[in-house]
């Protein structure tokens, strides 16, 4: 077995993939924190032949984490931010400060897509482009919408957006302080988002697919009008990229990718953000 880990700011995901038929086994997800101790809800170790890691918690987390695996796992693959990697040249002045995870799902996104916009949707917004020539051109952090209803300080802390509430609905003046923050904070997510998308392709001259993960994904999605792909294995398949060990990975293959979403033209791009300055 394969365990993938992606260490949050606030989760560590964990999945454990098969490494004969390629399959997911089980994932689970606990909270990051300085010990990362096997228990009831980490899987036995005493399967596991590899482990591939994407951490963007403190450095002390990992050493730990790691420490901790290699007493019982031979291979221990922990993935960095490199100036380049899978054609992919990284757009960071100081390629090893942008956060691993971003780089995980750009190279995803890119191994999928080619050129693509990625978002990721956890403790912070992160929107990244790519070219189609594999040029990485930076992007974009805002706090997730978690963050953002806990720097308000309303009470409405516990009050989570419900994933399956209409996006419609989330668009409408709230007529009490939990609607009137939930629905102020997806509002800032899914406007900047759209709009953040539109600038950077018309600045760059291309209508790119747009890739989504992250713990809020799937509520961002309904908002979210560019089309695109929530993808919610989408660092873990950076992670298989960079390095494969399955005959699948080898042969190029993430698990759980998504059909690439069709953009809209350039022209209609533009005729929006065209649109939406004039508001
Ligand atoms: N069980 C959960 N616990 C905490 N947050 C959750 C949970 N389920 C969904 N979420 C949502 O997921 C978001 C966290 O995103 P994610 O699962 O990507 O983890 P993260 O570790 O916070 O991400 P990051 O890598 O940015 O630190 C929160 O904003 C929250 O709204
Ligand atoms: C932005 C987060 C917190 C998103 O998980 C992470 O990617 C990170 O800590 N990045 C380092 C800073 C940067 O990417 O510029
Ligand atoms: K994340």
């Amino acid at each position: 077995m394969i365990l993938d880990l992606d260490i949050g700011n606030t989760l560590s995901k964990w999945r454990l993939k098969d490494s004969e038929s390629s399959e997911i086994r089980s994932r689970g997800a606990v909270w990051t924190r300085e010990e990362w101790r096997p228990g009831a809800d980490i899987p036995d170790l005493g399967v596991v032949e590899a482990v591939r890691i994407s951490s963007v918690a403190r450095a002390a987390v990992l050493e730990e984490t790691v420490a901790l695996l290699r007493r019982q796992v031979r291979q221990v693959h922990v993935a960095r931010s490199t100036p380049e990697a899978l054609g992919v040249v990284n757009g960071y002045e100081e390629p090893g400060r942008l956060g691993v995870d971003r780089w995980m799902g750009a190279l995803a996104g890119y191994q999928l897509a080619g050129g693509c916009c990625a978002v990721d949707c956890g403790s912070a917004i992160t929107i990244d482009f790519v070219l189609p020539g594999g040029v990485h051109l930076g992007g974009f952090i805002i706090p997730g919408l978690r963050l953002m209803k806990e720097s308000l300080k309303l009470g409405t802390r516990n009050v989570a957006i419900d994933p399956d509430s209409e996006a419609d609905a989330l668009l409408e003046p709230g007529r009490r302080t939990v609607d009137a923050v939930n629905h102020g904070i997806y509002m800032a997510a899914v406007s900047a988002i759209n709009r953040i998308y539109s600038e950077v392709c018309d600045q760059q001259g291309v209508a790119l697919p747009m890739l989504l993960t992250g713990g809020d994904a799937r509520v961002v999605s309904r908002g979210v009008q560019v089309p695109h792909a929530v993808w919610p294995d989408m660092v873990y398949g950076g992670l298989e990229a960079t390095f494969p060990l399955t005959f699948a990975e080898r042969a190029g293959k993430m698990s759980g990718a998504p059909r690439v979403p069709e953009p809209v033209s350039l022209e209609k791009i533009r005729a929006g953000l065209a649109f939406s300055m004039l508001l």
